[in-house]
């Protein structure tokens, strides 16, 4: 669109999505497709403590330092209504600790099983730019484990609305209405706003 190229704002250096996480790295390919050119890097940022924005923002300016160029991060947290948000950012641990039998446990006091799986995502231009931040949000309940183990806690995620839990449906089916696609709809409306062209080369 000519309004979009006159607005073009040219970055050096193209996107770097840095994150541990392979099974996150094959969401973000499949909802962005060709819509952002980005490349990735495998790099075990901190897990940090604090508010989801925060957390996000933070791993994003550490990603930048590193990469030393622009940077998309994200950060994925699931909230339990009935403990105010926890397990949230620290999900990772309590998942690797206790799996998904002990975190439907925790619920084990409260009638109210409702939960919401949340993505922030951050894009950084480079080290000392002041990161831009994207929350997704999908509401839904936890229950005993259904469907193949193969990403976190998707076999105890039922969204609303659904009969399936998200390690049930089909990918495409996930992708449509999940955290990380809500969050993503905002980072590509970002992108197209702000008309960034990155080169292809470093
Ligand atoms: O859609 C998802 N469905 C199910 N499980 C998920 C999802 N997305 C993240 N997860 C898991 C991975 C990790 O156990 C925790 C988030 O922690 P989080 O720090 O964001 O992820 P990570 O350390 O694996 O990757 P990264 O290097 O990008 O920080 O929830
Ligand atoms: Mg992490």
């Amino acid at each position: 669109m000519a309004a979009a190229a006159s607005r073009a704002v040219l970055v050096s250096r193209p996107v770097t999505f840095v994150t541990g996480n392979a099974k996150k790295l094959e969401e973000v390919k499949s909802i962005l497709g060709q819509s952002i050119p980005f490349q990735s890097l495998k790099l075990d940022l901190p897990e940090l403590q604090g508010e989801p924005e925060e957390i996000s923002k933070e791993k994003a300016c550490l990603a930048a330092v590193q990469v030393n160029g622009p940077v998309l991060v994200e950060d994925t947290c699931l909230c339990f209504n009935a403990l105010k948000g926890l397990p949230g950012p620290y999900v990772k641990w309590f998942l690797q600790k206790i799996g998904h039998e002990g975190l439907n446990n925790l619920l084990m006091a409260y009638e109210d099983k409702s939960a919401y799986a949340l993505c922030a995502f951050s894009f950084a231009l480079g080290p000392d730019v002041e990161p831009v931040t994207f929350l997704g949000k999908t509401p839904g309940k936890i229950v005993p484990a259904r469907g193949p183990n193969d990403f976190g806690w998707d076999p105890i995620f039922q969204p609303d609305g659904y009969d399936q839990t998200y390690a049930e449906m089909p990918k495409e089916e996930k992708n449509k209405i999940s955290h990380r696609s809500r969050a993503l709809d905002m980072v590509k409306s970002h992108f197209a706003e702000a008309g960034y062209n990155f080169s292809t080369s470093n």
